[in-house]
């Protein structure tokens, strides 16, 4: 026997034991949580047998009580029991079949001997015995196994440094109980393995990648320094993976003080959601809040507004119509996604301390109780050094008192009259008993029939003054509509507040009148709804979330300076973690990593970490070479080392061809074992013309942003909603100059190229894209 197969034979028998010892712990845990949960149901059916319910004396009552509550806590300490274990053999259940991936071995300074240590996604260690068998791979000793190549290592505890030698470091993949790979690595983790991952074909769902973690994304996924960590990493680098694998490291870290309902992770779509849902339960986590920023604009926007979201508004700006409303439109986008818009507006918000302030009346059956002129007359009448939000709460008191004060003059109008009139007689049966309760517990007497009336009235005055004080109390008296409106009903007002208008696009009052006349019909547009909720909740006050103390924002290159600053200001308790892509913002809006300073600005350069990934992992090495010469900086750009063919460029005479070359195309990629396979388009609507012309001869679906989750097999899809996700084979319908010849396009372009992991095709009818030909001829291969 050579010494790899004594290795090979010695690791396996470890394995043997260790996967023996967790099964027989699986068979005793269920045991256990089945003696549990028979308990449990005991007791929740002798609840109250065992409980002495006596209500005859004070004491007794006491008795009683106690009685109770003991028997409620025993139930809840069994149950509690029962989850934790539950919690538990869930885990055990993974470690099954494959314990561990891992195995370094460590010998601290001053000791004599190494220790080996076992890597899995949980720990594991026999009852009573000391030395665990597995260690979690989030636990301080495992980020040795991420961050050192065998030689002097040190690692940090919450005790502080440990330094020593790294004598081993050793990968596994272990299958139901038996070792398959078995290799001893050098300075990155095996890229061996990694290999091996990265060429298995795509799945609807991401994966997690515990295993092969690589250095410098272990330095995301353990950043516990920072409140705001901003990630800029190549496409396929692993910033999404390493986003869930640090929600999964932040669960064990912060474990007992952190929940999973606490991390919020903002997602570019709903698709996108489904896609990463798996990773976290994979780990034996539950999973954090997923959502997105539109979801949460319509929640809060949708009754008042009809909103237009941002595939909208991509799609309009893809249009590329040649009107003067259509250059207005994208000046708009940039100029109101702008730190130098959200500054305008925050000094237009300051500047209402001194006039312009807006209120609606408040009426009662037509008739005005105060009006908004009254209103914002009492606002200015306040002393100067009032603030904003202060203001409003007296406001709001003096509306109360003074509808108060009218309600009181009511009693004896006709209109109650007349209610109490048109009440049915189930519903003054209704009212005769709540006021008769009422009135018991006053006097014994509830037969005078003008008390009784009296009694009536003050109930219908009070039941109709409800909707109003309700209004006061929500501050619907503020005219947020007027206020928004205002901003651009007023240009010189509005130049005088964007630093003398040197920063205002040059078709800005084109712009204001637009705004003002959608704002009139009802319509919002996407770049007007995140200022529009801004300026509402700093005159209503932020309706802030505290409990979540984790913010994730994916693709956050598609946000803009002010969501970001809305997003800081809806999580004020929270750490946020923005991940992105400069190169992927496809968006026409001003994005908010376009230049480091709205990113730093929004908790401050001390406490903020920026980490840049180079590394591409998704791609073979053929396909990121061909794309990165599509953006700028790609040089910086290096493809993980695994190969593949070129990319393809299929030129073809016309749309009828192009149609049969896809297919055939589609046909063979299936026929080599490709799972997933996206005919990534421009639009929605090239993506239905595409779709319809091949859906008779292929087997494939449409996806659109209504879309609710990834399948395997053939689609077709719009580049925007294909962000984030990954394809066995990526074929670009049409890579034409005549429909990727423009340079804002470029990004969209190169976006929807990285979706490839093993296979790329472009097409063309006719001449091909700028970006096709400006890439070097021997970076793919060209078909006629
Ligand atoms: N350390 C790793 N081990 C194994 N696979 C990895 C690793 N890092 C990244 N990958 C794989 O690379 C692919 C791309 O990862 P991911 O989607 O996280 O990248 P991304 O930076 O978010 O990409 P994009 O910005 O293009 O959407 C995935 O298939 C992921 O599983």
């Amino acid at each position: 026997m050579n010494e790899t197969d004594s290795i090979w034979t010695e690791e396996q028998s470890r394995v043997s034991r260790v996967v023996a010892s967790v099964a027989q712990r699986i068979e005793a845990l269920e045991m256990e949580i089945g003696n549990v949960r028979s308990e449990a149901v005991e007791i929740r059916k002798h609840f109250w047998d065992e409980i002495t319910v006596n209500f005859s004396s004070s004491d007794d009552v006491t008795e009683t009580y106690f009685s109770m509550k003991q028997q409620a806590d025993l139930l809840a300490e069994r149950e509690r029991t029962q989850r934790h274990s539950a919690g538990y053999l869930n885990k055990l259940r993974r470690l099954a079949g494959s314990p561990y991936f891992g195995r370094i071995d460590f010998r601290g300074e001053g000791e004599a001997q190494g220790e080996p240590i076992y890597l899995g996604i949980a720990s594991y260690r026999e009852e009573d015995a000391d030395m665990f068998l597995v260690y979690d791979w989030r636990a301080p000793v495992s980020s040795l196994y991420y961050d050192y190549p065998p030689g002097p290592a040190v690692y940090a505890t919450p005790a502080g440094e440990v330094k020593g030698e790294l004598q081993l470091k050793r990968q596994f993949v272990i299958r139901e109980g038996r070792i398959r790979y078995l290799f001893d690595t050098g300075i990155t983790i095996g890229d061996q393995l990694l290999q091996q991952m990265l060429s298995r074909t795509s799945d609807s769902q991401m994966k997690s990648i515990v295993a092969t973690i690589q250095q410098e994304q272990n330095r995301i996924i353990r950043n516990d320094r920072s409140r705001m960590l901003v990630v800029q990493g190549a496409a396929g680098s692993g910033k999404t993976s390493a986003a869930l694998q640090r929600v999964a490291y932040l669960l064990y870290r912060y474990r007992g003080v952190l929940a999973a309902d606490q991390m919020v992770l903002f997602s570019p779509n709903p698709m996108f959601n489904s896609y990463v849902a798996s990773v976290l339960p994979e780990l034996g986590e539950e999973n954090m809040i997923q959502t997105t920023f539109q979801a949460y604009l319509e929640n809060r926007l949708g009754k008042e507004f009809r909103l237009e979201d941002s595939f909208d508004q991509l799609e309009y700006v893809l249009s590329g119509e040649h009107s003067a409303a259509y250059e207005a439109r994208l000046q708009a986008i940039r100029f109101k996604s702008s730190a130098a818009y959200l500054q305008a507006v925050q000094a237009y918000l300051d500047s209402l301390l001194t006039e312009g302030m807006l209120f609606r009346p408040i009426k009662f059956n037509g008739k005005t109780i105060v009006s908004g002129r009254e209103i914002s007359s009492r606002f200015y009448g306040m002393e100067a050094g009032i603030r904003l939000a202060n203001r409003i709460t007296l406001i709001r008191e003096w509306l109360t008192e003074r509808v108060n004060a009218f309600e009181a003059t009511q009693m004896n109008e006709s209109w109650v009259e007349e209610a109490m009139q048109l009440l049915d007689q189930e519903a003054y049966q209704r009212a005769y008993y709540q006021l008769r309760e009422r009135q018991k517990r006053k006097t014994d007497s509830f037969d005078d029939f003008d008390a009784e009336k009296e009694l009536f009235a003050a109930m219908i005055v009070r039941n109709a003054f409800k909707p109003i004080r309700r209004r006061i109390k929500l501050l619907r008296f503020i005219d947020v509509k007027g206020l928004y409106r205002q901003l651009f009903a007023d240009p010189a007002r509005f130049e005088s507040l964007a630093a003398g208008g040197a920063g205002l696009p040059p078709l800005w009052k084109e712009i204001a009148s637009r705004t003002v006349e959608q704002l009139d019909d009802g319509r919002l547009s996407y770049e007007d709804m995140t200022p529009y909720l801004y300026v509402n909740e700093r005159l209503k006050g932020f309706r802030a979330n505290t409990s979540v103390r984790h913010v994730l924002i994916d693709e956050a290159q598609d946000y803009t300076p002010f969501q970001l600053e809305f997003l800081k200001w809806l999580f004020p308790r929270s750490r946020m973690t923005a991940l992105g892509d400069l190169n992927q913002a496809i968006y026409a809006q001003t994005s908010a990593m376009a230049e480091s300073d709205p990113l730093t600005r929004l908790y401050g350069a001390d406490d903020t970490e920026w980490i840049r990934l180079t590394k591409s992992y998704r791609s073979t090495r053929e396909i990121v070479l061909f794309t990165r010469g599509m953006v700028a900086g790609g040089e910086q750009i290096e493809p993980f080392n695994r190969s593949g063919n070129l990319p393809v460029f299929v030129t073809v005479p016309d749309t009828k061809r192009l149609h049969e070359r896809l297919k055939e195309a589609i046909q063979s990629l299936t026929a080599e074992g490709f799972d997933s396979i996206a005919v990534i388009c421009r639009t929605a609507a090239e993506s239905k013309e595409a779709f319809e012309a091949l859906e008779e001869s292929v087997e494939l679906k449409l996806v659109t942003k209504d879309t609710p989750q990834f399948d395997k097999g053939v689609c077709v899809i719009p580049a925007y909603l294909a962000k984030g996700v990954e394809f066995d084979a990526v074929l670009i319908y049409d890579a034409s100059e005549q429909t990727y010849g423009n340079e804002n396009e470029r990004k969209l372009f190169y976006t929807a190229c990285t979706r490839a992991m093993h296979e790329l095709y472009l097409f063309s009818v006719g001449e091909a894209s700028r970006f096709v030909t400006a890439q070097p001829a021997d970076t793919y291969r060209r078909e006629a």
